[in-house]
């Protein structure tokens, strides 16, 4: 490798799938000099300059960066040797100027102090916006001009410039380019930059034309002029390029150099790069010893000051998207109060007709319980008027008695979808009912037919129908036990000869309470992976996560400071619901409540696992969002929050346990309801999953993340 050479590129190959973009490229760029890197759109110019700033890994060939391999340990690069810009703004758009320029500043170690003389000579030469101007208010052509100064804010070594200069205006174009020319040659850097227009790179101390995965010439652009005599760099390059295609390329470049005596040679077609005069900076200079800069830390390691400047970027990217605080913060509430209000209450006001024929003309007008059950003799009993009796049992909220005088009129209505059920009660009903009692075992059948009050209930909603189902027994007894002991018969034999005890819970208790552990869980699930995964692909598809690594932050550092301020938020999130469904609303518990913190919390990290592994294999939000829907739906419906686990067939129950949020509603549950330690089998299981996921998600994301350089 050449000494004198900022980067050298042989023989370089570099593939998106079978697709190759660089085919064998080889390309020299010399300390001191501007090169402008030509190319039509999608010939690979941005891949290339990744390869070389490390960020994309190549299939085959040789790199070679300000003395070392970049990524490798020691080489500086990426690091503060180098400044990128690349293509898309990527900066954040919550940052003002200011920010975007302290922050690339700080990731690089300078003190305040320079980065601010730094930005006052930047922010006039670059005709940069009013310093506390937003990005995101900011016009493209500004945005770039504050990119570019981000990248130059600390002299680096090497300057990549991806179109610094599209949508900028021709003057400042000039500007920007005379600027390029005077430091390149007093501070001895080395530029790249690519353009799309081309006679701008003119100016350029040495041009590469790029085509095909390779590039057809490296030369001056004086040089190609008069090679070609062409008035313009436009027209040198569609020679070559019809060359290239005719597959004489190489004559061309013999040609070129037989003419010329020397240098010129298809830039890949060679196995070693020439080297060529150039008109400019001193000899000397350009033959010192290549300086390399050592860096001691190795790529996992984390420092201080970049993790400061990360930390400060994800809280200002935080708490000035007033649009996000009030998704993360106000969501969960949202979320618990609906469930809460609207999730396991009683249903009310169901239409229930009444076809009673035994009082049809009075409809019970003026009744009264005195005298419905008359005791008398030894343990008989005599009735009245029990149908009324009865119907005063069902002033409940739950039903709306709507009387109807006959039986076909009344079903042909639930036919209708006009009530929701009947009940039906014979004009001979009480005596009946009597006769039944007295008889027992002796009564005839017709007793017990016209004896009992006949229910017809539309079924089609299963929960509606099932609960007044429950509702007219719970009401028949209350009704039974209520006659029976003014009879001053036991109570009890008012009631199904079967008595249930409840050693947790108790049957009056809403379904809300069933439904609370798993609740909090799937929405914090749900809060913490959409959180993590909109968050980060932002952060990617902003092309900060790239530019920041290229200023030599880690992908460790990264992960890390945006795990601390999510972590954070997510357990506001889960300390809000918690003391909305506890504090607010008073449901009871009585497990610890650091156990419950703890758990809730916990579920949330697992979350944001998740959100991250999706980040990693989603492009964009729209694949994210999917993704987590896509996910987290079937996850809900197999968790037991809206149907038992136990309901399932044995296989799915099995690998319903094993997803990351079912197992640990139960062991909530049973910290809630029956007050279960931490160190209980149960317990420890449902935290043992979640935990498993949280280390699965995390590492199978890190090992993507590196794999997919
Ligand atoms: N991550 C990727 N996966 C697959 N293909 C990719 C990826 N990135 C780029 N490409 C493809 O590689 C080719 C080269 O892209 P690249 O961005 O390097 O071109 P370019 O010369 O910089 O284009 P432009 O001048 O328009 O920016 C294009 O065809 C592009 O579609």
């Amino acid at each position: 490798m050449d000494p004198n050479a900022a980067v050298c590129v042989k023989n370089l190959v570099k593939c998106y799938g079978s697709k190759r973009i660089l085919d064998g490229l080889c390309m020299n760029v010399e300390r001191g000099t501007i090169y402008g890197l030509l190319g039509a759109s999608g010939c690979g110019k941005t891949t290339l300059l990744s390869c070389i700033v490390g960020r994309k890994s190549i299939q085959s060939g040789e790199v070679w960066v300000l003395g070392g391999t970049p990524g490798e340990k020691g080489s500086g690069v990426p690091g503060p040797r180098v400044g990128y810009m690349p293509q898309e703004i990527a900066l954040v758009g919550e940052f003002t100027v200011r920010d975007a320029v302290f922050y690339f500043g700080r990731l690089l170690k300078m003190n305040d102090k320079i980065i601010k003389e730094r930005f006052r000579h930047l922010s006039k030469l670059l005709e940069l916006p009013p310093d506390g101007r937003f990005l995101k208010n900011c016009s493209g052509g500004q945005q770039r001009r504050v990119s570019f100064a981000a990248a130059m804010i600390h002299k680096p070594e090497l300057l990549i410039l991806d179109e610094p200069t599209v949508g900028v205006d021709p003057v400042l174009r000039e500007k920007i380019w005379d600027y390029l020319v005077e430091t390149v040659h007093s501070e001895k850097i080395a530029v790249i930059i690519t353009t799309h227009y081309i006679e701008e790179a003119k100016q350029a101390d040495r041009i590469g034309l790029m085509r095909g995965g390779k590039l057809l010439a490296e030369e001056s652009p004086a040089r190609l002029l008069s090679f070609f005599q062409t008035e313009t760099l436009e027209e040198a390059f569609l020679i070559l390029s019809r060359k290239q295609e005719e597959g004489r390329l190489n004559n061309v470049i013999d040609n070129i150099n037989k003419q010329n005596g020397n240098g010129m040679e298809s830039a890949s077609s060679v196995s070693s790069i020439a080297t060529f005069d150039i008109a400019y900076g001193s000899k000397d200079e350009l033959t010192k010893k290549v300086k390399t800069t050592k860096i001691k830390k190795d790529k996992t390691s984390l420092e201080n000051y970049r993790m400061k400047a990360l930390l400060d970027k994800n809280w200002k990217q935080f708490y000035r998207n007033v649009t996000g605080i009030i998704f993360l913060l106000f969501f969960p509430l949202i979320q618990t109060w609906c469930v809460v209000n609207g999730v396991g209450g009683d249903p009310k006001d169901l239409k229930l007709a009444i076809v009673n024929d035994e009082t049809m003309t009075t409809l019970c007008k003026d009744f009264t319980t005195n005298g419905s059950a008359i005791p008398y003799g030894y343990s008989e009993c005599h009735f009245h008027n029990l149908s009324c009796r009865f119907l005063q049992y069902l002033e409940h909220p739950m039903i709306h008695k709507i009387y109807y005088d006959s039986l076909d009129k009344a079903t042909d209505a639930i036919k209708h979808g006009k009530l929701t059920g009947v009940l039906y009660i014979a004009d001979n009903f009480t005596q009946s009912y009597e006769d039944r009692i007295e008889q027992g075992k002796d009564a005839e059948t017709w007793m017990a037919d016209f004896g009992e009050i006949k229910a017809y209930l539309d079924m089609s909603n299963r929960q509606i129908g099932a609960t007044l189902k429950y509702k007219l027994f719970e009401l028949f007894y209350d009704f039974q036990e209520d006659l029976f002991e003014e009879c001053k018969w036991p109570k009890r034999m008012g009631n199904m000869p079967l008595r249930q005890h409840f050693i947790h819970g108790n049957e009056d208790e809403p379904y809300t309470i069933y439904m609370i552990p798993g609740t909090i869980v799937t929405m914090l699930f749900f809060m913490g992976s959409t959180m993590t995964s909109q968050i980060i692909i932002t952060d990617r598809r902003e092309g900060v996560w790239d530019r920041s690594i290229v200023a030599g932050v880690t992908s460790l550092e990264i992960t890390l400071t945006h795990f601390l301020l999510q972590a954070g938020v997510m357990f506001v999130q889960t300390i809000e619901v918690l003391v909305m469904i506890f504090g607010l609303y008073q449901y009871p518990f009585i497990g610890n409540w650091i156990l419950i913190i703890f758990m809730a919390y916990w579920v949330g990290i697992c979350g944001m696992a998740y959100g991250f592994w999706v980040s990693v294999i989603c492009e964009d939000h729209s694949q994210a969002n999917i993704s987590v829907s896509g996910g987290f739906l079937p996850m809900m419906l197999l968790c037991g929050l809206i149907w038992p686990t136990q309901a399932m067939p044995i296989g799915l129950r099995i690998f319903a346990k094993c997803l990351p949020f079912t197992l640990i509603i139960e062991s909530m549950r049973n910290v809630i309801k029956k007050g279960w330690p931490l160190w209980d089998v149960q317990v420890l299981q449902g935290i043992g999953v979640c935990t498993f996921w949280i280390i699965f998600f995390g590492v199978i994301s890190i090992w993507m993340v590196k794999l997919k350089r």
